[in-house]
């Protein structure tokens, strides 16, 4: 039994005890006096730097995740303030630059000490593998030099002025059957569906038809899309390994897409392989054509160290493949359905392109001593065979030359390029530490990305009617077409990177737009909201609805 004294000592707290608060007071203390004095010294070194408020361990990421569905026009604000702007992040910080002296730096003056790099690499490598976008290295180097060979071939040239010619006349035809039934169209959807085509057919001799006039369902896109959404997501989403280790959420939604997107690689390769086999056994060489996918087989089949070995197997071929998918369908769609918004909220643009349209039409006609189909009511014939005569009649001026002359839709095409840029925003890594012509000292490991998007829309790149959406400004005294330094206009990047499918590109988008904005005119339907998505190509988040009509042709 206790005593009452004991019983008594034992309600109350001991002398270690009743010290015990204090001394936990000052450990407390101790603990927030060094927590107070790391913040200061964190905003301290702060204190000069640009960009969005910064808070300790996790950096910038509050303020750039509640702003990420804005993102670009988040950089805008900053980068309009400051031509380079650093923005921390948990265990890295991104470095934003806009002015020329800088891009052109890290794009050609010190070009190996911006890689794309593991962390790029890291993120995209689900979707684009060893393909020449996430490439460095002597890897890079062999795909630029057997891609390079291609795209320089008059032959894929004239294959290609064909294909894309025959592929906006597909989808002519299925804007006359929406203006017949006074149907509303999505054109980002068509315009994706003409470039996929495309590119298969281009890129890699292959006919997969998704702009058949009944739209059959396209679950490659839809796959391809969503994995390109997800990926994008990880550069601000610190738990994305996490999710893919325990296969939840988005990466898992990413791994099914992914599964999708590969059975329909391996089939196209599949497919070709077969066609070569074939061709080879009955002889006829000929018949084994030289786009992209078949040059990368025979170049795997002979093996050897000059890139060979990377495309021996289906894994690699499938690299190439997705990556000219990326390369070519999404760019060049986005790019039309930009244009297509621009020409429906720009209307004088609009008019004066037809008029050049229009004048063309008639020159071309009259040097070749052709009469035109008349093709209208007041022509004498408006209907459908007539005007489907009079397209294919037009089309057929359109040569890669023919195409060539039209300097107006060529700027009409580059300012468009210039605001709504394909790529928003292009990553580099950083190889070693290094200080940018402007001052900023870059840290290894980190990133530089370019952004096409707000260099458009900077007042000191552009003058003061940067925002202004104005083609002229790429038409010199002399009525010529007047290029800007690759350093300032970075919508196809610049340096030894630069975009391979450049001419590749304005051929299509200008042999589709030339059809459909000298026969077609587009209305936006009411309230359909126009915004981007947040992916690495600046696709319409809701598409781009619309009712078509068939233009006045005089
Ligand atoms: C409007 C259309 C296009 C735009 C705005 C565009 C823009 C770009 C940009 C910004 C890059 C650099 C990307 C990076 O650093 O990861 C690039 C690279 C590339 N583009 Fe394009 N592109 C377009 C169309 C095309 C087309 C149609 C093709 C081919 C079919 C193509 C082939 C390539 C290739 C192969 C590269 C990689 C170059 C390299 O890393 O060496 N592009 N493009």
């Amino acid at each position: 039994m206790s005593s009452p004294m004991e019983e008594a000592h034992h309600g109350m707290p001991s002398t270690t005890t009743a010290f015990f608060p204090l001394a936990g007071l000052h450990k407390f203390m101790a603990i927030f006096l060094v927590f107070l004095s790391w913040i200061l010294v964190h905003w301290w070194s702060l204190r000069k730097q640009k960009g969005p408020r910064s808070w300790p361990v996790i950096g910038a990421t509050l303020e750039q995740l509640r702003n990420y569905y804005r993102m670009h026009d988040w950089l805008v604000e900053y980068l309009s303030k400051h031509r380079t702007v650093t923005v921390d992040m948990p265990f890295t910080s991104y470095t934003y630059i806009a002015d020329p002296v800088n891009v052109e730096h890290v794009l050609k003056t010190n070009f190996n000490n911006y890689p794309k790099g593991e962390v790029y690499r890291s993120y995209m490598d689900v979707l684009l593998g060893d393909g020449i976008f996430n490439a460095d290295g002597e890897l890079w180097r062999k795909q630029r030099k057997t891609a390079s060979f291609e795209f320089a071939s008059k032959n894929l040239r004239d294959f290609s002025t064909i294909v894309f010619r025959e592929y906006s006349l597909k989808l002519r035809s299925i804007l006359s059957q929406a203006c017949k039934a006074g149907k509303v169209v999505d054109m980002q959807e068509l315009y994706m569906r003409m470039t996929l085509d495309s590119i298969c057919k281009v890129g890699f001799g292959v006919e997969i038809g998704t702009l058949s006039p009944e739209l059959p369902e396209n679950s490659f896109a839809q796959a391809f899309d969503a994995a390109n959404i997800i990926v994008t997501l990880r550069f601000i989403d610190p738990l994305w390994r996490v999710k893919k280790f325990l296969h939840v959420g988005s990466e898992a939604l990413l791994e099914q897409s992914i599964k999708l997107v590969d059975e329909f690689t391996y089939s196209v390769i599949r497919r070709r392989k077969a066609e070569i086999v074939q061709a080879r056994a009955s002889g006829k060489q000929e018949k084994i054509k030289h786009d992209i996918l078949s040059r990368f087989i025979e170049l795997g089949e002979a093996g050897g160290d000059d890139g060979g070995s990377l495309f021996g197997d289906d894994k690699g071929l499938r690299d190439v493949v997705l990556n000219f998918v990326i390369a070519g369908r999404d760019t060049t769609a986005t790019t039309l359905s930009w244009f297509t918004y621009m020409a429906m909220t720009h209307p004088a643009v609009a008019e004066k392109l037809r008029r050049e349209l229009a004048a063309f039409e008639a020159d071309r006609a009259r040097e070749d001593g052709v009469a035109l189909v008349p093709c209208s009511d007041s022509d004498g014939d408006g209907s459908d065979e007539a005007f489907a005569a009079r397209v294919a009649q037009f089309a057929g001026l359109l040569s890669y030359d023919g195409l060539g002359k039209l300097v107006y839709l060529h700027a009409c095409v580059t300012e468009t390029l210039r605001l709504y840029p394909a790529v928003p925003q292009d990553p580099k890594g950083i190889a070693e530490d290094d200080v940018l012509p402007d001052g900023t000292k870059v840290r290894a490991g980190g990133m530089v990305t370019y952004v096409p998007y707000s260099m458009g829309r900077m007042e000191y790149n552009w003058g003061p009617d940067a925002a202004s959406f104005r083609p002229e400004r790429w038409i010199g005294d002399d009525g010529a077409f007047r290029n800007a330094s690759p350093f300032k206009f970075t919508a196809f990047q610049a340096g030894p990177r630069i975009c391979l499918g450049k001419d590749s590109a304005y051929l299509q988008m200008k042999m589709a737009l030339a059809i459909l904005c000298r026969f077609f005119r587009f209305e936006l339907v009411e309230g359909h909201p126009v915004k981007y998505r947040m992916m690495t190509i600046l696709s319409m988040a809701h598409g781009l609805k619309v009712r078509v009509s068939r233009a006045p042709l005089a």
